[in-house]
């Protein structure tokens, strides 16, 4: 059984596109999990089956014949895009000669959808619930926390150790290899290549990154070749930056669901358009707006390791910090004002609603409550979510003190861990 994490795109976005910038992702509590099950004696053809039993219709069956693996059809005729480019990219990649028959169970932790119409279920040992949905899952609503990354970047886990006898996910190598595969896959998915930044989050958990150079990807795509692939995925530097990063301690992130959709790939289209209309005045903004992400990022590192060289002084820091005295995190503070003054900036100027009036509101309200170091508007922005660091002592007040606003906070926290291998013991009951 393995796991991948759920995102928080704090930092960076739109300017992570461009591989000069990088971006803050941070990785969730929410994961997703995928088990592997291989039949003994395999037919005729190999077979894939991909469960998910939290969704009606959650099935997508594929019989493969391993000389032709480009023929490979859903034997239901339903579409996974994200199931069915994760399985032709891995069998272009093996092209095992031996028909195996595999069973792949998938589950999502509650905060990636809307708990509206479904049924909780928890295991025995009272540790874990998932949430079972009368719908299937194209028509449940989804928080955006990166479910198509986290899902790519399992499946293709469990699918690989299906076909190694000492797999190990910890393994450098072998970890390099699920994440361009799964870059690979979940590009192949969505018909464009982004930057990747949830498909590294994934792999790599809590990260600074940088993205690597959509051609490497798009060659491949276009060749379809089994050669390619492999020395791709196997023989080439994708010269992508993951630099391990996360909050210091006693801050915690609070990600607000809030109902209202935003269209990512209409946003990002504007704001590209806006870069080639205003060259010199976007470069403008985006070399200040880079700045303060990378302030973030250094704030916090330089956070983390107080923490640690002076521990009592810092646990003060956040006892004030709970109290309403936000000096001690003063460079957090303006780090995040300042992405904030940009982010608006941008806004403005390409006409893409990236922080929109309403959260401008929430978040200067959030802003202003004790314990609160800012909040932004994650990844693309729109109307649907937004994401605040808080002192850990100050959470109950801030929910309370936000309870009337129409903002849901999710139930999750940090985890800075990428894909990793589960105890099976504490899924059976779903299984
Ligand atoms: N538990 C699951 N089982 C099967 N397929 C899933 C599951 N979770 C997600 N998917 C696939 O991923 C798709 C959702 O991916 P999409 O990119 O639209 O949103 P997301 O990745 O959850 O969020 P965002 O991209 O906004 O961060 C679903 O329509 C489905 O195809
Ligand atoms: C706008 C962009 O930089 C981030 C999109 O983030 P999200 O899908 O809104 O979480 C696109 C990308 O990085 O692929």
């Amino acid at each position: 059984m393995f796991s991948a994490p759920g995102k928080a795109f704090v930092a960076g976005g739109y300017l992570v596109l461009d591989p000069q910038y990088k971006a803050f992702v941070i990785a969730l509590s929410s994961r997703m999990y995928a088990h592997a099950h291989v039949d003994k004696e395999a037919g005729e053809y190999t077979e894939v089956c991909v469960k998910s039993p939290q969704f009606a219709e959650g099935e997508w069956c594929y019989k493969i014949d391993l000389s032709r693996p480009d023929l490979t059809q859903e034997t239901h005729g339903r579409h996974n895009p994200f199931v069915k480019s994760t399985i032709d990219i891995l069998f272009l990649y093996l092209t095992p000669e031996q028909n195996k028959r595999i069973t792949i169970t998938i589950f999502s932790d509650p905060e990636y959808h809307s708990q509206k119409d479904s049924i909780p279920k928890t295991s025995k040992t009272g540790l874990k619930t998932f949430y079972y949905h009368s719908q299937p899952i194209y028509k449940v609503a989804k928080t955006g926390l990166g479910s198509s990354a986290g899902l790519v970047v399992c499946l293709t886990t469990a699918l690989l150790s299906c076909f190694s006898d000492n797999f190990d996910v910890k393994n450098e190598i072998t970890l390099t290899r699920i994440h361009n595969l799964a870059q690979v896959a979940h590009c192949h998915a969505q018909g464009k290549i982004g930057s990747g930044f949830d498909v590294a989050a994934a792999t790599f958990g809590s990260i600074v990154y940088r993205r690597f150079d959509p051609q490497l990807v798009n060659r491949v795509l276009e060749s379809g070749r089994n050669e390619d692939l492999v020395q791709l995925v196997d023989n080439t530097d994708w010269k992508i930056q993951h630099t391990k990063c996360c909050l210091p301690p006693g801050i915690k992130l609070l990600m607000g669901d809030i109902v209202g959709g935003s269209e990512t790939p209409k946003l990002v289209s504007k704001v590209l358009e806006w870069r080639k209309k205003e060259p010199e005045r976007s470069l403008e903004v985006w070399t200040q707006l880079n700045s303060y992400n990378m302030r973030l990022v250094e704030s916090l590192e330089k956070l983390q390791d107080f923490s640690k060289s002076q521990p009592e002084t810092y646990k003060l820091s956040l006892r004030s910090l709970v109290e309403g005295n936000k000096s001690g995190f003063s460079d957090v503070v303006s780090s995040i004002q300042g992405i904030r003054q940009y982010m608006k900036i941008m806004t403005l100027e390409s006409g893409a609603e990236i922080e929109p009036y309403q959260q401008t509101e929430l978040l200067d309200y959030c802003m202003s409550l004790n314990g609160v170091l800012g909040g932004v508007v994650p990844g693309a922005g729109g109307y649907d979510a937004v994401c605040l660091l808080v002192a850990q002592g100050a959470i109950p007040e801030v929910v309370e003190r936000t309870k009337h606003l129409s903002v849901t906070w999710l139930n999750l926290h940090e985890q800075e861990t990428g894909i990793c291998e589960e105890d099976v013991s504490s899924f059976i009951d779903f299984l």
